[in-house]
């Protein structure tokens, strides 16, 4: 069950002893249930074999004495060992049909929490984890944690509770004969370790190559177009063919010493049977044996029974360092810290008026304030990694209704800005006020709630057109989504689709454009009609034509309304209220278009075009 682990990582160990509360906590009467049942399962087992002394010294050496024969004691004992070992099926049969659904049950809790932990997690743990990682922990992950607890661990239990039993049975019965027993064991061992180490050193490259291969394939997927338009449809058949090669190589071999452990070990099994019938037969004759034909031939029976748990527990262990690791992934996820989120100003509606917010001060006798949108940065130095700063001093003052916009080059922080609104991520310092609140004092779901974003990045949900518009804001009338797509332009090439607004969409936004698509998220956020609203590249892939017209509408929309603008097409910014220009974290200007042209600096050779945004 060694190893290498990360300094970081728990024992498997200690993760074993977590998994095992875990499956306590969700079962526990199932859990205590099926351990009595796996020892009961166990203990007929070895009973049955023990029985066999009784069975042919008590009742069949008798009978063969006797002249005529009594059979019914001999078939009242035969229904009696019947009975133990019907009991012991229906154990057998208890405690896998409950650890199946201990299994399911587990499975579900896990998701369920992974799912709701998920949703509080910082955006950080998702830049600094791929899509991939966290979905495996979902599907691969889960599933090892399922057959260790279906199959591996009752199973281990299982053979344990029988290597023990039938040590004991062996022993009552004859000492001598356990010891040459031990012996062969102690060979038999060597073998299992051997087969079972080749075969987990396989398995681990089979799981790893697994990644690799699903990790290609989606990555080839997903740049389909980008293969084509390069032709590299070749190289990426020959890329993937030695991905698969590995995969097959690994689970062959992998396979191939797991399937033969078992036949090996059946085999030594039927050799100790020989051996003890060979030596004890041997033995009972000479008379330096004290032991009845019964026992004898019970003591084989229990011999046979003593090879395959052995190996059936070192095989069971694989699958649990596997789950073990499976399961540290899980646990690595459910203990990521949430957002910190100990403000608790809070937003809500005010009453009887439709679409007017007001603070809820409870540090001030829940003191209710008007939302106005004047949001302030002071000072503001940020940066995504430790030593590495991305924001510089910001410092802007976005008044009530004011259309701010964040102008510079590729990497120029403005996107960055726009996420500190949101609290996506924690400021190193200065403070950002939102209507002279600090905004660490509000609730991280009233704050996101204030504050409407659109992005370049279109993200859509399966559900119907109305659906997804509707998301903004899940009360909204059927009306009130046609008028904000309307506005946002969506509505006429909505009506052009077959089932207009009930068409249904995925989550990749089936056949819209990537402008259709900006169009619906831009009339999403307009039905959320909050009093601050982000628009990040939000019209970039919309013709310029209909970009002035939907430009029509959201300044309509934006009117007495707190926005910022990112855009790299100039002409939508230029009745901006503020612009400031960022350049790598600084704000090098700041002021109006007219202002900022009689400057003659950095906008204006942006504007006149003798600077471009790169
Ligand atoms: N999640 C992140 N983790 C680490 N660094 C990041 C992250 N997001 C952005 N950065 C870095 O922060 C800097 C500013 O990025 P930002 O996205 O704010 O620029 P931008 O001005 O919006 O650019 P663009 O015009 O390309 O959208 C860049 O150097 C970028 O590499």
């Amino acid at each position: 069950m060694t190893k290498k682990q990360n300094s970081n990582e728990p024992s498997q160990a200690k993760t074993l002893w977590r998994l095992i509360k875990y499956i306590y906590q969700v079962s526990p009467a199932s859990l205590i249930i099926s351990l009595v049942a796996i020892i009961i399962s166990a203990g007929a087992t070895v009973y049955g074999s023990l029985f066999i002394e009784q069975l042919i010294d008590k009742y069949i050496t008798p009978m063969l004495k006797q002249s005529t024969p009594n059979f019914a004691p001999l078939i009242h004992a035969i229904l009696f060992m019947a009975c133990i070992y019907a009991v012991g099926v229906v154990a057998n049969y208890l405690f896998t049909l409950l650890m199946m659904l201990v299994s399911q049950r587990v499975q579900k809790q896990i998701r369920d929490e992974m799912f709701a932990h998920m949703q509080h997690l910082p955006i950080a743990f998702f830049d600094q984890n791929e899509y991939g990682d966290v979905m495996s922990r979902y599907t691969n992950d889960i599933d090892t944690l399922m057959q260790m607890i279906s199959q591996a661990l009752p199973m281990l239990v299982n053979s344990a509770f029988n290597v023990a039993f039938v040590l004991v049975g062996m022993l009552v019965l004859s000492w001598q004969l356990t010891i040459v027993s031990l012996i062969v064991v102690c060979l038999s061992i060597g073998i299992v370790k051997y087969l079972t180490g080749k075969s987990s050193h396989f398995f681990n490259i089979q799981q790893k190559t697994v990644g690799e291969v699903n990790g290609y394939n989606e990555e080839m997927l997903t740049g389909l177009k980008v293969v084509k338009v390069f032709s590299h449809e070749k190289e990426a058949e020959a890329q993937f063919d030695v991905y698969n090669e590995q995969l097959r190589n690994a689970s062959a071999k992998a396979n191939t010493y797991s399937t033969i452990l078992f036949p090996i070990m059946g085999n030594i099994g039927n050799l100790l049977y020989v051996l003890i019938a060979f030596i004890g037969g041997a033995a009972v004759l000479a008379g330096s044996l004290p032991l009845t034909l019964g026992a004898l031939a019970s003591f084989m029976q229990l011999s046979k029974a003593f090879i395959m748990p052995i190996a059936q527990i070192s095989q069971q262990l694989n699958v649990i360092v596997l789950a073990i690791a499976g399961g540290n992934r899980i646990f690595e996820l459910l203990d990521q810290k949430a957002e910190i989120d100990d403000g608790d100003v809070t937003i809500e509606q005010k009453p009887g008026v439709k679409n007017a917010w007001q603070w809820n001060l409870p540090a001030e006798g829940n003191k209710k304030v008007p939302v106005k949108g004047h949001i302030v940065f002071d000072h503001v130095n940020f940066g995504y990694v430790p030593g590495k700063q991305i924001l510089y001093d910001v410092s802007l003052d976005a008044k009530p209704g004011m259309k701010v916009a964040l102008v510079g080059e590729t990497g120029a922080g403005k996107t960055t800005i726009s996420s500190m609104i949101n609290r996506f991520y924690e400021i190193n310092s200065g403070t950002i006020t939102y209507d002279g609140i600090d905004i660490k004092q509000i609730k991280k779901d009233s704050l996101r709630q204030s504050v409407s974003v659109v992005l370049q990045e279109t993200h859509m949900f399966t559900g119907t057109i109305m659906d997804n518009i509707r998301f903004g804001r899940p009360d909204a009338s059927d009306d009130e989504v046609y008028q904000a797509a309307r506005l946002a332009r969506a509505d006429e090439f909505i009506h052009e689709l077959d089932d207009g607004y009930q068409t249904v969409i995925d989550g990749s936004g089936g056949d819209l454009s990537q402008g259709q698509m900006q169009l619906l998220s831009i009339a999403r956020a307009m039905i959320a009609d909050e009093p601050v609203m982000i628009l990040d590249e939000a019209t970039s892939s919309i013709d310029t034509r209909t970009e002035r017209l939907v430009q029509a509408g959201m300044d309509n929309l934006l009117a007495g309304r707190t926005s910022f603008v990112i855009a790299h097409r100039l002409s939508t910014i230029v009745n901006s209220d503020l612009i400031l220009v960022l350049d790598h974290g600084h704000v090098i200007e700041a002021g109006n278009h007219d202002q900022l042209l009689a400057k003659k600096g950095y906008y204006y050779e942006l504007y006149t075009g003798k600077k471009e945004i790169q």
